[in-house]
């Protein structure tokens, strides 16, 4: 990530007082984000990272990138590392009064400071602020503390009608003139993100299942009391734009409503994961999980469970099942039984898949599980985790219609389980055939997976979409009662 900056350093708007006059809207619009992280708590304040203007806020049309930390109280899990708060990436148009086509992207009116009297809103919503965008990566620009790079060997036009993705996301993302896809991530964490280190390594390694980055953009944090020390946070992400997809998700359900076998696309989709495994596991370090550190792993997915369970209690009478899940791995480890583990997805489930008009499918999405540290999800972890990942999926596409709003969901009709049983055997067939190994030969690690991916979605929908609580629910019941 050092390709010169062609453009000169601008110094960053840092004024406090411009946070303060959009505190009060930002307090009442941010929680009401999908992409906010923190549901289900207050915010107390705000604190600003950083302030820079990509269009001057004085004339007309002004863009404001800001970084900024929502305070909010601590949960109990969180203890006192979150005292700091999240830190969010918002991009915030600023005009005299809003066109009614930018009406759903109002924020609001700025009542004093700087802004008075003017009105800000969602910006990626507007188009030129979106060209913005672009246009800086194009040209590898660098405003204030924001880095803005780019592939060389990939070509960017400029001039590509912009439009804001509306489908559910935990980031937002712009597709440009179906070419380009920018992702720009919301909830930031400083270091290296998988999102972008994945795609690069495996376009480097030439695999060919993954969109390949063109450019991207970073903010170059310093350390209030050590100017010399600082962090990078890994802000957004440019791809190409695969025109037609249909997602997984979408493909598997359209097919279950049609009563249409999905085993070979589902083949299809195994032998996609194990090609990218397969170059992961080329391109980046490998390791030997023996006792101690599957003991490290156990003990982790016990304590998620106890958290989960402490959150969500219709999760607790499943608890004591759910466990032996993790105490069978537990027993295989201490046998001597050893495990391989590299670098993996980290949340593959059928909407992180994407189906070409020609048949071909691209994996998406490397971020990893978004609540856990990015330390943990660039840990190398045996490639059975994703595989779980996609075994759930099929078990959701199964039981997501109909959903009921109490209690698990109700036991899909025979043709559906039948759906979802062939899903999973073509599944692992297909990834056999390219990694030479069928994730089947495994069931203690897959069960415990499958178990931790369950109690996570349990808590995802708890916090996220309650009312699809009952869908990881169905599938808490039956881990629990499995031998
Ligand atoms: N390269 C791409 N080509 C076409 N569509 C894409 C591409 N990348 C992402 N998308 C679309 O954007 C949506 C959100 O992307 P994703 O990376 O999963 O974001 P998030 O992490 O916010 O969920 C996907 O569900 C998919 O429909
Ligand atoms: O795609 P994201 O990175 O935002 O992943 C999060 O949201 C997903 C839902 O949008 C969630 O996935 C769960 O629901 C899917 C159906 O909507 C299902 O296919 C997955 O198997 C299930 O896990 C994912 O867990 C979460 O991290």
């Amino acid at each position: 990530m050092s390709e010169a900056a062609t453009h000169p350093v601008t110094e960053p708007v840092a004024r406090p007082e411009l946070l303060a006059s959009l505190d009060p809207l930002l307090r009442e619009w941010l929680p009401r984000q999908r992409w906010f992280a923190g549901k289900g708590r207050p915010v107390t304040g705000f604190s600003l990272v950083t302030a820079n203007e990509l269009l001057p806020t004085s004339g007309q049309l002004g863009l404001l990138h800001l970084l900024v930390r929502a305070h909010q109280p601590a949960t109990p899990a969180q203890g006192a590392t979150a005292q700091q708060g999240d830190c969010y990436q918002l991009l915030i148009g600023v005009r005299e009064a809003l066109p009614p086509r930018l009406a759903p992207a109002l924020i609001g009116h700025v009542e004093e400071g700087p802004l008075a009297g003017r009105t800000v809103y969602e910006a990626l919503h507007d188009p030129r602020p979106a060209d913005v965008l672009l246009e800086a990566l194009r040209s590898r620009a660098r405003i204030g503390e924001l880095r803005f790079e780019r592939d060389h060997r990939q070509r960017i036009r400029g001039g590509l009608a912009p439009r804001l993705v509306t489908s559910e996301q935990s980031n937002s993302s712009l597709v440009y003139g179906d070419t380009f896809i920018l992702k720009l991530l919301r909830r930031i964490v400083p270091g290296v993100n998988p999102d972008l280190e994945l795609p690069r390594m495996l376009a480097r390694e030439g695999c060919p299942r993954v969109p390949a980055p063109a450019a991207w953009m970073t903010a170059d944090i310093r350390d209030a009391q050590n100017p010399a020390a600082g962090e990078t946070y890994v802000l957004g992400v440019l791809q190409p734009f695969v025109r037609g997809a249909t997602d997984g998700w979408e493909l598997a359900l359209h097919g279950l409503a049609k009563g249409e076998d999905f085993g070979g696309e589902a083949r299809a989709l195994g032998r996609a994961t194990a090609e990218v495994h397969t170059a992961l596991a080329r391109a980046l370090p490998t390791t030997t999980l023996g006792h101690v550190q599957m003991e490290l792993l156990v003990e982790g997915m016990t304590e998620r469970l106890a958290a989960a369970a402490q959150a969500v209690p219709a999760l607790r009478p499943y608890a004591p099942g759910l466990r032996t899940a993790f105490d069978a791995l537990a027993d295989l480890a201490a046998e001597g039984q050893t495990w391989t583990a590299q670098r993996v997805h980290g949340d593959l489930h059928l909407g992180q898949c994407l189906r070409s008009p020609t048949g071909e499918w691209s994996l998406i999405d490397f971020e990893g599980e978004p609540s856990k540290p990015l330390a943990e999800r660039r840990m190398p972890q045996p490639p059975l985790r994703d595989v779980a990942g996609m075994l759930r999926s099929f078990d959701y596409a199964a039981r997501s219609n109909p959903r009921t709003t109490t209690g698990p969901a109700p036991a899909p009709a025979p043709a559906v389980s039948e759906w979802a049983d062939t899903c999973r055997a073509a599944y692992c067939a297909g990834y056999a055939e390219v990694a030479g190994r069928d994730p089947r030969t495994d069931p203690v690690l897959l069960r415990a997976y499958e178990t931790d991916k369950a109690v996570y979605e349990v808590l995802y929908e708890a916090r996220h979409r309650p009312d699809w609580l009952p869908v990881p629910l169905a599938a808490v019941g039956r881990l629990a009662a499995s031998p």
